[in-house]
């Protein structure tokens, strides 16, 4: 039998660590940035939210919290994950390219007052710079959240929320964490009383 116990202790204390200095590097930019979903949202806005792999499934798994529920039994919030219809995902990227399949999906669907969260571990998957800047244009607030060096997000992110890793993984694991912080407190400021 394998001996796994030391090295998933260390992938464990790693995650934990990378988290808590997610929370003690960027808690300005953590709060910031659920306020101003929690303001979009208030005034009439939507999220639209977008990334690949990993990033698509966060996408998606957010879109679900703020349209089902979270914890609280409420009326849906307005949240799309731009990363679920096969039909436009694959015609825009076999009849232009998968570089833009973020950003046609932003100028059909972006109104100024909604927010856009790209999310991308490197900060340089161009499909998601490429939805940041049309959603900027378009008089979006965007929220570029990413990892290491933030990448090129930050040309394009009027909130860059960084998780300080270089690991791919340990990245996704502060993520999730944002996310759910995220659905939480926006969730509570809204529908709690
Ligand atoms: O989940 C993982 C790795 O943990 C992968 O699916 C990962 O998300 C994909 O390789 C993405 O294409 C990486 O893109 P990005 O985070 O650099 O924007
Ligand atoms: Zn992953």
């Amino acid at each position: 039998m394998n001996n796994w116990t030391g090295r998933a202790q260390k992938i464990l204390e790693d995650s934990l660590s990378v988290k808590r200095l997610f929370w003690d590097k960027q808690r300005e930019n953590i709060l910031k940035s659920a306020e101003a979903i929690l303001n979009s949202l208030k005034n009439g806005g939507k999220l639209l939210i977008f990334g690949n792999g990993g990033s698509a499934a966060d996408a998606q798994h957010m879109a679900a919290e703020f349209i089902n529920r979270f914890r609280l039994e409420r009326e849906p919030l307005p949240a799309i994950a731009l990363t679920t219809d096969t039909s436009i995902l694959t015609a825009v990227a076999n009849d232009y390219d998968f570089s833009d399949v973020f950003e046609k999906q932003i100028k059909a669907l972006g109104q100024p007052g909604d927010v856009a969260l790209g999310i991308s571990t490197s900060g340089n998957s161009k499909n998601v710079l490429r939805g940041l800047k049309a959603a900027r244009e378009q008089g979006l607030l965007t929220i570029g959240l990413t990892g290491g060096t933030g990448g090129n997000m930050a040309s394009f992110a009027d909130i860059l929320v960084v998780v300080p890793s270089r690991e791919t993984p340990r990245i996704q694991e502060a993520h999730i964490f944002y996310i759910h912080l995220v659905c939480e407190l926006v969730e509570e400021a809204i529908f709690a009383s």
